[in-house]
């Protein structure tokens, strides 16, 4: 996707800066800009938008010269910056978002023009309810294109939605009156209208849409906007705003096309705000959009926010609370792992998810979904075959019987080195979580969204579940780093057990990295200790 192409180029012209920040301030705030600017115009952005941006986060960043700032603060400002005028390029303001309420009936109207992606989008946005608990159902109000109902219908089959829709009856409205009632009366909780579409923003679709609002009054309108239309997309939204006051937008097709930048920031321009984007025809290809994760996600820091929101709409409350209690207090016990671990997997296709966590989405690029997928499984197999008392331990008991690893070894038909790894997973979670309530006590730390939680950040080696690569200031491990890595491990069982005694050493904060490596006196680990920042 073009977008991801954007955000490694935005990453590295900031990244290239934090790194030359004590040579020449200025020299290295133009030049990130210059990157900066030019990728933002390539990806189709706007020119007075992009030309705004600029200037702004210039004044900013000259404006905090003149104070005394040491270099990690100099750092700090400018990722915060940078990030900060994204989240304006593609933010609008926006009241209070539409959010449907339990034993209570909404409507959701959906227009657009034709082939736009309603019905496809109407399809997405009924599973993503639907997976949050709601009784859903979708009405087929499209009677002008032949075949508009049964694709409706096929799409709800395939997504075991309930549907309604008739071949005969030849008034949209009708159908949706009537659609809407049946719905209502079976106590659905989110009712999704599907309407018809125009090749053209033509008068009789505005007609048809007025007469459909005022018989199914939706709590809300939503407009589905092809994104490949570009800059277009302003125009045509304004359009649609005129006649059927929707209240937000979908933007569609946003993988793959060169013109993803100018759809967004042209559609943020109109006062609407972006609510959804479509990245593909399946069903799972549909991602929630607010400013600060879409920037986030595209500058590869993840969005802890998002993932944690989500994580509290598939799990269970009481496992939720639960955990965060524990992270709040600096614990992360290897049930609590396996909590996460579950509740991911049923969070819908690993690729969005990757998106959220730190590095990962990039990292997830290179391994391949199937690889993490399957380390995930495994992890959890694991997970399984360990007893109550283990799982709510820190994980140190198996250092002091280290018999059990054999036994949970063999109960997970996985091998002791996987196991070692996953505790060694475990424990760095465990570090971060200690990280964040100290810094909860000492006040907020990093980015924005990065704070609080714990992500899934792992230990080089962990096949498909890498590091925190690409992340600003953090090193950049290859998929073939990681794997060498993996297999010297797996060479030299001593060496495991010294950096497993190294993450249970005493002291608060992350393992030394540098150490490890040094550990494994090769030419290749010490490459990527250095890229870890730590003296060899
Ligand atoms: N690549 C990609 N294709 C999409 C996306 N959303 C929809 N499509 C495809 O776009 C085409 C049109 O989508 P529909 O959902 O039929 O569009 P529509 O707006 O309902 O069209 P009408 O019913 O004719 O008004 C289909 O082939 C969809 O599979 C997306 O996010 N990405």
């Amino acid at each position: 996707m073009v977008l991801a192409d954007l955000g490694k180029r935005i990453n590295g012209a900031v990244n290239s800066a934090l790194s030359n920040t004590q040579d020449d301030y200025a020299t290295a705030v133009d030049a990130m800009l210059k990157g900066i600017v030019t990728a933002l115009l390539e990806a189709d952005v706007n020119i007075a938008l992009v030309s705004r941006l600029r200037n702004n986060i210039k004044g900013k960043l000259l404006e905090s010269k003149g104070k005394s700032m040491n270099n990690a603060q100099t750092k700090k400002l400018i990722q915060k910056t940078v990030f900060d005028e994204l989240c304006n390029l593609v933010d609008c303001d926006n009241a209070e978002p539409f959010k449907p309420k339990k034993k209570k009936s909404s409507v959701v109207m959906f227009v657009g023009l034709q082939g736009s992606g309603k019905t496809t989008s109407c399809t997405k946005l009924a599973v993503y309810y639907a997976k949050r608990g709601f009784k859903v159902g979708l009405v087929c109000a499209d009677t002008f294109r032949a075949g508009a109902f049964d694709q409706l219908k096929q799409n709800a089959i395939k997504a075991r939605i309930p549907f309604y829709g008739s071949y005969t009856e030849t008034d949209p409205a009708k159908v949706a009156e009537e659609g809407v009632a049946k719905f209502k009366k079976e106590k659905f909780e989110v009712i999704i209208v599907d309407t018809s579409g125009r090749h053209r923003q033509e008068t009789e679709l505005f007609r048809e849409m007025v007469e459909i609002s005022k018989v199914v009054k939706p709590s809300q309108t939503i407009m589905v906007l092809d994104a490949s239309i570009g800059q277009a997309a302003e125009q045509q939204s304004k359009a649609f705003k005129e006649s059927s006051d929707f209240g937000a937008i979908i933007l569609t097709k946003m993988d793959g096309h060169a013109k993803g930048g100018g759809a967004i920031s042209a559609v943020a321009a109109t006062k609407t705000p972006i609510i959804f984007i479509g990245t593909g025809e399946h069903i799972h290809d549909f991602e929630s959009f607010s400013p600060k994760s879409f920037v986030s996600k595209l500058l590869g820091i993840g969005d802890i926010e998002s993932l944690f929101e989500q994580i509290q709409t598939v799990s269970n409350k009481e496992d939720t609370q639960a955990m965060m209690e524990n992270i709040q207090q600096g614990k992360f016990t290897l049930s609590d792992f396996k909590k996460q671990m579950q509740t991911i997997m049923k969070m819908g296709p690993l690729s969005n998810i990757a998106q959220m966590i730190p590095g990962m989405g990039n990292m997830m690029n290179q391994v391949g979904e199937e690889e993490t997928s399957k380390s995930m499984k495994k992890m959890v197999y694991v997970l399984d075959s360990m007893t109550k008392q283990e799982l709510d331990s820190d994980g140190r008991i198996f250092i002091d019987e280290p018999s059990r690893l054999v036994r949970v070894a063999r109960g997970s038909g996985c091998t002791v080195f996987d196991v070692e790894m996953i505790l060694m997973q475990q424990q760095m979670m465990a570090r971060m979580a200690q990280g964040a309530a100290a810094s909860k006590q000492g006040g907020a730390r990093g980015m924005p969204g990065m704070g609080g939680m714990p992500g899934m950040g792992g230990m080089p080696g962990m096949g498909g579940m890498p590091g925190m690569p690409n992340m600003p200031g953090m090193p950049n491990i290859s998929p073939q780093m990681m794997q060498d890595a993996q297999a010297k491990l797996r060479q030299n069982p001593s060496l495991m057990n010294k950096m497993m005694g190294m993450f249970n050493g005493s002291g608060g904060g992350m393992p030394d990295m540098g150490e490890m490596m040094k550990m494994m006196d090769d030419p290749q680990m010490q490459q990527m200790a250095k890229q870890f920042g730590m003296g060899m």
